[in-house]
């Protein structure tokens, strides 16, 4: 099978000529249809630069990112974004008002009422049937969360680009929306990139794992755990042992950004 995306090194570098640095450098990777690819690394180390370049939200400065063998350079429907925060709605719009609009911009075509009761399947699947005339103000920061994946999921995206979706939540809260984005994507089969720094929301979502230390790719991990995954299978500490170790030790590698400094 050919691989789906195609992360072809990869370099996106930040700064002024004489203090340039990358971003990430020389990323090479692949994403089948359909699979769950996860992305972890400490605070700062590319994570954010490598959805957005993916996005078409910045234009790499090295190498090529292709999806389904089509070189992608700009953002386009194929492809969604939920970034970290939990102000991503129009705050003018209602609920449904906003998946609405979303929906609009690729189906230029397709009557509003059509549209409104497609907005009403996406707000039942995600649990928030009750919610469409409601403001994003009148909602919880969980609702606003399901609302970004009910919009999402509304234009149909190819892949879906996760950036720390549910950071801003507890840790119940945070378990709830991991249960929800697995039974979406077995109902959808999209193809999803998440990017975390959580280890146990990398091991229960993924199906591979990549490992970034300062900008560049250091491991890639397949998971071996079947689904569904439960934090006190021993085969889960074990799984989870190994990755944190890998992460533990490239912090004690302390890897310095002259590694990834260009001149
Ligand atoms: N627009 C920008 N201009 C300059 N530097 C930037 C820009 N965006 C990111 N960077 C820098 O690039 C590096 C990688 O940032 P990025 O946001 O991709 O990291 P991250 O792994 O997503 O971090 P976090 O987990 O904290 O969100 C950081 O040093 C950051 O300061």
């Amino acid at each position: 099978m050919a691989p789906f995306v195609r992360v072809e090194n990869l370099t996106k570098i930040y700064g002024r000529t004489n203090e340039a640095f990358a971003g990430i450098k020389e990323v090479s990777f692949e994403v089948n249809e359909g699979e769950f690819l996860g992305v972890i690394g400490r605070s700062g180390c590319g994570k954010t630069t490598l959805l957005r370049c993916i996005a078409g939200f910045e234009s790499p400065d090295g190498g090529k990112i292709l999806l389904d063998g089509k070189s992608v350079s700009r953002p386009g429907p194929d492809r969604f974004m939920i970034s970290q925060g939990l102000d991503q709605l129009f705050p003018w719009l209602s609920l449904k008002g906003n998946i609405v609009f979303a929906m609009k911009t690729v189906n230029k075509r397709v009557a509003i009422k059509e549209l409104q009761r497609k907005a009403e399947y996406y707000l039942e699947l995600v649990g928030l049937s009750e919610w469409g005339d409601y403001y994003p103000y009148q909602l919880s920061g969980g609702m606003k969360q399901r609302a970004f994946l009910a919009r999402a999921l509304s234009v149909n995206p190819r892949v879906l680009l996760l950036d720390e979706p549910f950071g801003s939540l507890d840790a119940l809260g945070r378990k709830a929306m991991q249960d929800l984005l697995l039974q979406l994507w077995g109902k959808t089969g999209t193809t999803i990139i998440l990017v975390t720094h959580d280890i146990d929301e990398c091991i229960r979502l993924s199906d591979r794992i990549l490992v970034f230390t300062k900008g560049t790719l250091r491991h890639t991990l397949l998971n071996p755990l079947t689904r569904p995954r439960e934090y006190d299978d021993l085969a889960y500490r074990e799984f989870y042992r190994k990755l944190s170790r890998i992460l533990e030790r490239d912090k004690i590698m302390n890897l310095t950004w002259a590694d990834a400094v260009l001149r």
